[in-house]
């Protein structure tokens, strides 16, 4: 069962801007032997693009209350937020009460060593991804302490089983694990330690 990010506050046009802006993100992170006077007009219109969201844009403090409405998963993080142009962005579905998976593919903009994951940016998927599973089994926290072991390379262009699941409530300790798959082996796992604590919401 898929879990639904789109059902509340749903903004398709947000949404179709920001998967026009991973376009260009990864379009320009490929391109090359463009001439600069080819790659000094695209910057032109990129800036131009920028300079018309940046005249709409509302105060940072008004922005940020709008961004926390409701109190449903956000629209916005840097790993499910289908309006964040640096996310995925990930789709989450329930495997069980307590475990939610999504399946990615990954390119060049997510880049570390060649033709695979950044080890960083595996452990912002996974350290989203066990809080998502905290949301989901119904007790969640903020991370405290992350561990992550790399077993192999994380390959881009191929998909990746992104996997967590609450193992524990002790209190206000949350244990999660999770891990990345691709091809059916693990390459990165993680355990994370989160305590329940929610920072308020600008309202
Ligand atoms: C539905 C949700 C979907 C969204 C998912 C989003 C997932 C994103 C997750 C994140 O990235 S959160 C951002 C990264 N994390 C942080 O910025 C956390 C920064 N640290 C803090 O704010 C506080 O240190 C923290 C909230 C983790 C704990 O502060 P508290 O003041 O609430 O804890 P307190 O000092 O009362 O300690 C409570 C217990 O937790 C233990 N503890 C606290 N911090 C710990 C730590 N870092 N490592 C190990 N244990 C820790 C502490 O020893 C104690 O154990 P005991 O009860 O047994 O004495």
């Amino acid at each position: 069962m898929a879990i639904d990010l789109r059902s509340e506050f749903q903004a398709p046009a947000v949404d179709a801007a920001a998967d026009a802006a991973r376009r260009v993100i990864d379009a320009l992170v490929r391109s090359g032997g463009m001439t600069d006077a080819d790659m000094s007009a695209i910057a032109d219109r990129l800036n131009a693009v920028a300079d018309d969201l940046e005249a709409a844009a509302p105060p940072v403090a008004d922005r940020l209350v709008d961004m926390w409405r409701g109190d449903g998963i956000t629209r916005h993080d840097p790993v499910a937020g289908p309006e964040n142009p640096i996310a995925p962005p990930l789709e989450y579905s329930a495997v069980d009460s307590r475990t939610i998976e999504a399946v990615t593919t990954l390119g060049l903009p997510y880049q570390g060593p060649p033709s695979c994951v950044h080890g960083g940016v595996s452990a912002l998927l996974l350290d989203h991804t066990l809080g998502v599973a905290n949301g989901w089994a119904g007790v969640s926290g903020m991370t405290a302490e992350l561990t992550l072991r790399y077993h192999r390379t994380t390959p881009l262009f191929e998909p990746l089983t992104v996997t967590a699941r609450q193992v524990s409530v002790d209190g206000r300790k949350i244990r999660t694990t999770g891990e990345i798959t691709a091809g059916g082996g693990t390459c990165v796992s993680a355990e994370g330690l989160f305590i329940a604590k929610h920072p308020p919401r600008p309202r």
